[in-house]
């Protein structure tokens, strides 16, 4: 076993990169409460919010891990700034960045942590529901019993096809959330039993919720069950499941038609 594979989300080898994804989540997500407070409703606004959670989140990971390589979503996409990286931060500055131009609630900041591939830590702001979660201090889901109904937290904008395997196997009902943070917290706090995507994301639109959700005990992965790659060349991250594991286990048998 090499050592990335002892590497997991929660571990105290990674307790001060979790706490500091904290600490930068939390003050991106205020600057951006500030700048939706100072700016009207519109496209301009959610650029901005973009560009300055961006510049700011950036800014303070070169001064404090300066050694370190960035992925991020407002930055540069060519995979050769980042090759060989040992330790990579992947952050989605503003995630459900429409949402934060339009006035509503339903966005967030991801700081995530991967070394050599494997995620390590990661925090998620969802400041318009007061909401600050880390890999370092998060609360362990109990792995409770589903209950008659299964609660599905999907895209408003792009639910997934496969949500036609669940229905048939399950009562469903759906809970739909914008950005990726917000219905990772939706599972933490048992509003939804399960996350379901497809259709495509982006590694930092879910590096930072799945890193959080692993933490808690939560098991997420690709809808087929496998991990999840971080760190790729193409930062295509095409699907993912997140639920706690007696629930992850039913619907990843509804998925693969093994019930
Ligand atoms: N089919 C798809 N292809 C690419 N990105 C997608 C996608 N579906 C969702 N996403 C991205 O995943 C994030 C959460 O989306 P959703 O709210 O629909 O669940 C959004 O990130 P951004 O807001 O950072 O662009 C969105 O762009
Ligand atoms: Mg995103």
């Amino acid at each position: 076993m090499s050592a990335a594979d002892t590497v997991i989300p929660g571990s105290p080898a990674y307790a001060d990169d979790a706490a500091l994804a904290r600490e930068l989540a939390d003050a991106t997500g205020r600057l951006l409460l500030d700048l939706r407070a100072s700016t009207p409703p519109g496209r301009d606004r959610e650029y901005a919010g973009d560009e300055q959670a961006h510049q700011f989140l950036t800014r303070e990971l070169a001064r404090l891990r300066p050694d370190d390589a960035v992925l991020s979503e407002e930055g540069s996409l060519d995979p050769h700034d980042r090759q060989g990286a040992h330790r990579l931060w992947i952050v989605d500055p503003l995630d459900g960045s429409s949402g934060f131009g339009r006035g509503t609630d339903e966005w967030g900041v991801h700081v995530a942590l991967v070394v050599d591939g494997r995620l390590a830590a990661g925090a998620v702001a969802i400041p318009g529901a007061d909401a600050l979660v880390d890999s370092g201090t998060v609360e362990a889901v109990p792995d409770t019993p589903l209950g008659d109904e299964l609660a599905v937290t999907v895209s408003r904008s792009r639910p997934p096809h496969e949500l036609r395997a669940v229905e048939r196997a399950f009562r469903v009902r759906l809970v739909r959330r914008s950005a990726a943070g917000v219905k990772m917290l939706a599972v933490l706090r048992g509003e939804a039993d399960v996350y379901l995507h497809s259709g495509g994301q982006y590694e930092w639109d879910n590096a930072a919720p799945m890193a959080v959700a692993m933490a808690a005990g939560l098991l997420a992965t690709r809808i087929d069950g496998s991990p999840v790659p971080y760190g790729q060349d193409d930062p295509y991250s095409p699907d993912l499941l997140i639920a706690r594991p007696s629930v992850h286990a039913a619907v990843l048998s509804a998925l693969t038609g093994v019930r």
